[in-house]
């Protein structure tokens, strides 16, 4: 019979905190100065963060130096699993098993330390129940507090924004996900659901944690308040259950109540721009299709000084409003800062000596809190007044009663007597680590003073007796000394040894030495550490006051970090603006989008770079675009491959998006009447990974768009039906345009993008669709693109031409000049020579318009 175990009781405490935690969740056991990891753990750990693995008696073990801990937590959340953190809650006794306890538990989501944020972006963690009510969600920032919720009969409304924000770790109601597979057989909802969920973590919780009313509660309680009118929101709003569930797992997770939050808003996609999560790949919003931040728009949008200002922006293009109030007062504010640009420049200067205070507060409500950023918070208030100063100088250069910065100014505020407390009871230079001691001013406090003076006269004490002692024995190598272990004692080396007088207690005997203390040398030990301690335990004290004091003023340091953001926005957008000529674009309700010279943004700035700065050959061709939903509704482009189609039909999308976030546009003029969505059918972004054909994406693209465009909407589609046979591509493509056109008064405003020569006959048909080409040069038999749209049809599609210009040989270029002239000559007998094969599809045949019923005929 195999002997039975014994388990020590520090591993029975162990056992005791692990069966509690989550799955996927790594455990750092802290023994001293190492956090341990045991058994399974310590096989995932040494693998996830590449430390060696040991093993001690029976059980495998891998450990990490705590005060490293940071950087190897950050490893582990990268890859989507949790940490928890189990510590020595007591100081360590000889002989007896120390007190630990679970700290806490950190997430892909829930995480708020600095090096673990990118502090560029906002760092979400987001709840979604979708049932026969509809679709609910819930999302918080613990990072800065903010915390949202949103309700939608349709799903298809709320996934915009579930993806723009792009949660680090998803919470969802047990069982959830094998339910969307259930249903996922040809429903795009479904699908966009699972790839969401599968391609970030995420934890399923039991069910009565999404329980609506007792979500309310726990939200009222939170923020301190009976009921939620206060913040617009009912309460029995449907996604209460989303957001108590959001807090549970807060909770849990950071072992207290989450203390910074203040407030909760409802997100409506009524009153929002929406972007389906298709288009926000396909025009690379927040990265490109390579997915990278360089190459999207938000990049070449970003003109950020501050790490809350790049995350305010982020946060207005995951909404983008159809408010024109608020549209404007930001289109204004940019004004403002573009008509004063030495105003600006100097406003961005002394922005980057702004510290993230919506992050530090966030740590310091939540008791993560060191010095350093203690000083932040000082240098911060530090700037206002002359921040304010200057932007009274840019708001008094306009005439007029009422300056769009007047709000602005009103929110910074200069929290005069806190900054005096700050700047009196911090030395300028500040240690990141509480532990490290030595923060508070010389003056501040003169008890602590005090203290440090004992401290300091000790040192005195300990430097005289060195000498003292030196000269008394004549020993001139003796040496006063300190070590952790023995504390503070007389080193004499072995050839001194004779000289050693009387009172000298040995101690330690080393290689070339002996240790010695006195009676004397013992009582000042111990005046030192007690003044050590004393000095220390002050320090933190008055430290704790200084955070109780900046803590009182949260709500006011809030509300100016909330403002600073915008006003580095503001700045930066004017900066862009001067620097690209950007316009400000007129908002109106009209069903008109009306753009002069407008430029792709990003495709401009790429350009710009290719050519290291120059202008002139790589310059970017602007080009214009009026189109009504009642009027000019259907644009239909043609032109050959390469001509600019894409990048046209793309930038009149994202001119619109970039007015309906409240920043200037590529453009010398543009009225923009504001739209409901953008929709768009772009490119062939393959989808293999999710189980889906080229040609099935495109359809189901499509479908969404037919679907769910109203009158108000924008599409934009390159090249529908491309993907499948000619004839099944063409008559998809005429039957789409037809059903867009509708036989009402307008439709959604549609750029159709194409190669089907045969469409462009369909403004015969259809009173709103007008035809427009870009148009290209002929030279001998090559091309040479001109980049301008122009009205009227293209002729011809030059694809043959752009294949030479891509370097096709010349023998597959010339048997295909052969094959298309046989097919165009309406002749099906092509000869079959050798390599290239026969064409398989039928040729094509010219549409004709059948006169008398005003329909359109395919043969
Ligand atoms: N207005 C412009 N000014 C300067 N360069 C441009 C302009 N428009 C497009 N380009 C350049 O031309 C390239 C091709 O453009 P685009 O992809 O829009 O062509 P396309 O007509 O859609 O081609 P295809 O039909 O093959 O998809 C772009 O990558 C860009 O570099």
């Amino acid at each position: 019979m195999a002997r039975e175990k014994k388990i020590t009781p520090m591993m029975q405490q162990y056992y005791e905190v692990r069966k509690t935690l989550p799955a996927n969740t790594l455990l750092l056991f802290r023994l001293g100065d190492f956090y341990e990891m045991f058994h399974e753990d310590a096989e995932v750990g040494a693998q996830v963060l590449g430390i060696t693995l040991t093993k001690r008696s029976d059980y495998k073990m891998a450990g990490i130096p705590f005060h490293a801990a940071e950087q190897y937590i950050g490893k582990v959340l990268k890859v989507g699993m949790k940490v928890a953190i189990c510590e020595q809650v007591e100081t360590p006794q000889a002989g007896k098993l120390v007190k630990r306890a679970l700290t806490r538990i950190l997430t892909p989501g829930t995480t708020i330390e600095d090096n673990q944020l990118d502090s560029q972006r906002n760092h979400y963690l987001a709840a979604i129940e979708y049932d026969k009510a509809g679709f609910s969600l819930a999302w918080i920032d613990l990072s800065t507090g903010e915390f949202r919720i949103a309700h939608d009969s349709k799903p298809d409304d709320l996934l915009p924004v579930l993806v723009s924000i792009d949660p680090a770790e998803l919470l969802l109601i047990e069982g959830t996900q094998e339910n969307w597979q259930k249903h996922s057989h040809n429903n795009p909802v479904f699908e966009e659901l699972i790839h969401f969920a599968n391609s970030r973590s995420t934890s399923e919780q039991p069910a009565f944690q999404f329980d609506c009313d007792s979500g309310s509660q726990a939200v009222m309680e939170i923020l301190g308040v009976i009921n939620l009118e206060g913040f617009g929101i009912d309460k029995t709003h449907d996604a209460l259950g989303c957001a108590g569930a959001l807090l549970h797992y807060a909770r849990e997770t950071l072992r207290s109540e989450p203390k910074n939050l203040s407030s909760i808003s409802e997100y409506s996609s009524k009153a929002s721009l929406l972007i389906d999560p298709a288009t926000l790949r396909n025009l690379e919003i927040f990265k490109s299709t390579r997915g990278l931040r360089e190459g999207s728009l938000i990049e070449a949008i970003n003109g950020c000084k501050t790490a809350a200002g790049a995350r305010l922006l982020e946060q207005w293009l995951i909404a983008p409003e159809r408010d024109i109030p608020e549209l404007n007062r930001r289109l204004d504010s940019v004004e403002q800062f573009f008509g004063n640009p030495m105003a600006a420049t100097e406003l961005q200067s002394t922005l980057k000596s702004v510290r993230d205070i919506q992050r530090i507060l966030s740590r310091m409500q939540n008791r993560l809190r060191n010095p350093r950023e203690l000083g932040g918070v000082r240098d911060t208030l530090a700037q206002i007044p002359e921040l304010k100063a200057s932007i009274q100088e840019v708001a008094s250069a306009d005439p007029a009663d009422t300056n769009p910065l007047d709000g602005l100014t009103n929110r910074l505020h200069e929290l005069p007597a806190l900054t005096e407390l700050l700047d009196r009871a911090l030395k300028e230079e500040l240690p990141s680590k509480l532990d490290d001691g030595g923060y508070i001013a010389t003056g501040y406090d003169p008890e602590l003073d005090r203290m440090l003076s004992l401290t300091t006269d000790n040192k005195v004490w300990l430097a005289d007796l060195e000498s003292g002692e030196r000269e008394r024995t004549g020993i001139k190598n003796l040496k006063v000394k300190y070590n952790g272990a023995f504390g503070y004692f007389i080193e004499v080396t072995k050839s001194n040894l004779s000289l050693v007088p009387e009172n000298y207690i040995r101690k330690q005997t080393t290689v070339n030495a002996e240790r010695f203390i006195t009676e004397d040398l013992k009582v000042k030990e111990k005046e030192i550490f007690h003044a050590e301690e004393n000095s220390k335990r002050r320090e933190e004290e008055l430290f704790l006051g200084l955070i109780e004091a900046v803590l009182e003023e949260s709500a006011a340091l809030k509300e100016t970090a909330a403002a600073l953001a915008e006003l580095d926005v503001f700045c930066g957008w004017s900066e862009i603006a001067r620097r690209w000529d950007y316009s400000k674009p007129e908002l109106n309700d009209t069903d008109l989008l009306d753009i002069d010279q407008g430029r792709h943004p990003v495709v401009e700035q790429m350009l710009r770079k290719d050519s290291q700065g120059l202008a002139g050959s790589h310059a970017f061709v602007p080009n214009g675009i009026n189109i009504s939903a009642s009027n000019n509704q259907i644009h239909l482009i043609t032109g050959p491959n390469m001509a600019g189609k894409s990048t046209f039909i793309r930038q009149v999308a994202l001119i619109t998006l970039m007015a309906q976030v409240g920043c200037w546009v590529p453009a010398a003029s543009a009225k923009i009447g504001v739209v409901d969505r953008i929709f768009s059918r772009v490119g062939a972004s393959d989808d293999l990974a999710r189980g889906n054909s080229t040609f099935m994406v495109e359809m189901n693209e499509t479908a969404n768009i037919l679907n769910n465009a109203t009158e108000s909407s924008l599409i934009i589609l390159d090249e529908i039906g491309r993907g499948t046979s000619t004839y099944d591509g063409l008559s998809i493509a005429w039957s789409v345009i037809e059903h867009l056109h509708r036989d009402t008064e307008a439709g959604p405003k549609t750029l159709f993008a194409t190669h089907y020569q045969e469409l462009t006959q369909l403004d015969k048909h259809l009173n709103r669709l007008e035809n427009y080409s870009v148009a290209v040069k002929e030279w001998n038999d090559d091309i040479v693109f001109v980049r301008q749209v122009v009205k009227g049809a293209a002729d011809r599609s030059y694809g043959i031409q752009v294949a030479r210009l891509a370097g096709l040989p010349t023998p597959v270029i010339d048997r295909a000049k052969e094959i298309l002239e046989k097919l165009e000559s309406d002749d099906s007998t092509v000869t079959v020579s050798s390599p290239t094969p026969t064409p398989v599809a039928k040729p094509r045949k010219k549409i004709k318009v059948a006169k008398d019923e005003n329909q359109l005929g395919l043969f």
